[in-house]
């Protein structure tokens, strides 16, 4: 077997408190790079558009905006330490109106750096983390963590009386133990390769993608006509710890992104997970016509074409405050109908 390799990933969203008149995308790529390089991932590829940065990492992906970030790592990187070192670098940062942290349910805990093995070593390094910024006052909010019916864990934080924009939902889907990993390993039929995922990323798509040796595939994508929107791919096609992830803000297409994403994989196990923000209800009023968000069935009704079977629904609220779960585990016979 190959030597190896922890898919799952750890992610940090982070959304800031700062002047109106700065942005984060004036940050430059090298002071990223260097950032990025205590954290154990460099840059690899990048994609521009007007109000957001997508960078392609050695371990998955950085998304910019203007106030927010979201990091996502995998591998045996270290994700929480590029916020102390944002907070010394940037003297107009002021501080953290919302954080949320998920620890993946990894395969080789004790494979990890220090801070990351454990519920107990995680939570004392975001508290550390976050009392590094000044007005801030999470202390009182640690323990915000929901368990994810994979096994992650994910920690939210979010200031007390701070409004932030409202975000769009987040929906992540994770595949595991792939039925077909060998055409995912090199070949000379990279075109082959190319256009399984271009399939899933069609126009108005732009992706920047990187294919790695032996075997490993990285997208990150962005749609021109509304910035807010990303999605992003990962694939780790070792047999014996073979895992993808999918993140996306865009939920029109997803019923057959899923669908595609299915045939190219076919996982024997799948979890999907939505994560509404300060969302709830109102920005799911668009994908819920009877508004009704409490109900499993409305959230199938969604993905109704994928005739998939609920196997576990799970919803939270963090601190009172708008932040919801949903995570669905699907079952691969139903979805092949
Ligand atoms: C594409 S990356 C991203 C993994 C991702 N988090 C996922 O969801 O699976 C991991 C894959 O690339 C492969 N790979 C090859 N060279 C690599 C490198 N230098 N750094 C990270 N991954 C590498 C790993 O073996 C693995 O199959």
């Amino acid at each position: 077997m190959s030597e190896f390799f922890e898919g799952r990933e750890k992610t940090l969203r982070v959304h800031f408190m700062m002047p109106i008149c700065r942005s984060l995308l004036d940050l430059s790529k090298e002071l990223w790079s260097e950032l990025l390089e205590q954290t154990g991932c460099t840059i690899i590829g990048e994609l521009h558009q007007h109000q957001v940065t997508a960078y392609l990492l050695s371990e998955s992906s950085l998304f910019i905006w203007r106030d927010h970030v979201i990091l996502k790592t995998c591998g045996t990187t270290a994700p929480l330490r590029i916020l102390p070192l944002l907070r010394r670098q940037i003297d107009w940062l002021e501080g953290v109106a919302r954080f949320s942290y998920t620890n993946g349910a990894f395969l080789r805990p004790h494979l990890q750096p220090p801070g990351y093995r454990s519920e107990e070593e995680v939570v004392l390094q975001i508290n550390n983390t976050l009392l590094g910024f000044r007005k801030q006052s999470f202390t009182e909010h640690l323990g915000s963590s929901v368990l994810l019916p994979d096994g992650s864990l994910e920690y939210i934080f979010l200031q007390p009386n701070i409004k932030t924009r409202r975000a769009r939902p987040i929906v992540e889907i994770k595949f595991s133990k792939l039925q077909v990993c060998g055409k995912f390993f090199s070949a000379p039929d990279v075109m082959a390769k190319e256009k399984m995922f271009s399939d899933l990323f069609k126009e108005p798509w732009r992706t920047d993608s990187f294919h790695f040796a032996p075997c490993g595939f990285s997208l990150n994508a962005l749609r021109p006509e509304i910035n807010e929107l990303y999605a992003t791919i990962h694939v780790t096609p070792e047999p014996g710890f073979s895992y993808v992830s999918f993140e996306t803000n865009y939920l029109e297409e997803l019923s057959s992104q899923i669908k595609k994403m299915w045939s190219l994989f076919c996982p024997e196990e799948a979890i999907i997970t939505f994560q509404f923000v300060d969302t709830f209800p109102c920005d799911f009023d668009q994908y819920d016509n009877d508004k009704n968000c409490d109900n499993p069935e409305s959230i199938k009704k969604h993905f109704s074409e994928l005739d998939f079977e609920l196997r576990h629904f799970k919803k939270c609220f963090v601190e009172n405050q708008k932040v919801v779960f949903y995570s669905i585990n699907l079952l691969p016979t139903n979805i092949h109908k």
